[in-house]
């Protein structure tokens, strides 16, 4: 199961990607979740030590390993657009709770198709944990879809957009909807996090067509004292990580497993 889980900065794609990620780890799954956001904390999210992940440094930032992979230096402008990079998340994913977490940091694109070493270096890797791991790999990744390639989309099986109840929100799930389309990717997803209330419900199913709406998390403190005691929210909130298991299902069903 490859499952993408894109949104804007703040909307609980983190807290969304780490529960689902424990979920299928518990059930015994072999987990990679990989974080491929500039401002990289899935790991707190997993449960992972501040002492473990201060010692880890996202792919994007090993220049050494890049150059040494892709032949790019400063003396060498040619370099391999297929570099080797199958042994990368078994040499420096980091296992907690049952997840192995590869921190990919991202690449400033501009919005473009840049090809810098580093973006052909992460695009790689993307598209070797979804065509080629047989693990469950959940990406927690910022709304840009730059570090998606044609082949890699194809193997994906989810493409979520976590949103809150709002119009910019809304109109975040569109862009990424439009973007998606241009890479072949045909259905998205959404989940609406931190809904309030019953009109905030109302306003999801307004804004979200019913085949859309994979399902709800409701506003929950005890998601915002995890996150202040640095703690994972699976082991903190049962209400928030029981919404998260029903969504869980209805992915599996979706993907007969
Ligand atoms: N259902 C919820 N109820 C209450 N607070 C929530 C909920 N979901 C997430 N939060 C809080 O919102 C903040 C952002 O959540 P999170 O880090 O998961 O979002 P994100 O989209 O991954 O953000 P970023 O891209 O900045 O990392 C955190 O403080 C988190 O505790």
């Amino acid at each position: 199961m490859k499952i993408a889980v894109t949104g804007k900065g703040g909307v609980g794609k983190t807290t969304f990607a780490a529960t689902l990620a424990r979920l299928y780890a518990d059930e015994g799954k072999k987990v990679l979740a990989a974080d491929v956001d500039p401002d990289a904390n899935l790991g707190l999210a997993l449960g992972f030590d501040e002492e473990t992940l201060d010692s880890i440094i996202p792919i994007s930032k090993m220049r050494k390993l890049v150059e040494e992979r892709t032949g790019a230096n400063s003396q060498n402008q040619f370099y391999t657009l297929n570099p080797k990079v199958d042994d990368i998340p078994d040499t420096y994913g980091k296992v907690c709770n049952g997840v192995k977490l590869l921190v990919l940091g991202t690449v400033e694109t501009g919005g473009g198709g840049c090809v810098c070493p580093e973006h052909v270096m992460l695009k790689r890797i993307i598209s070797n944990l979804v065509v080629h791991r047989d693990d469950v790999v959940i990406m927690d990744m910022e709304a840009g879809l730059e570090h998606l390639g044609r082949g890699t989309t194809e193997s994906m099986d989810e493409f979520i957009v976590v949103i809150e109840p709002g119009a910019r929100s809304v109109q975040t799930y569109k862009n990424v909807k439009r973007l998606a389309k241009d890479l072949g990717i045909t259905q998205v997803k959404v989940v609406a996090n931190k809904v309030r209330n019953a009109e905030d419900e109302e306003f999801i199913r307004a804004k979200i067509p019913a085949e859309d709406l994979l399902g709800m998390i409701h506003y929950n403190v005890e998601v915002m004292d995890a996150d202040r005691q640095g703690k994972s929210p699976y082991d903190f909130s049962e209400t928030v990580t029981s919404e998260i298991r029903k969504i869980k299902e209805k992915i599996d069903n979706e993907n007969s497993l």
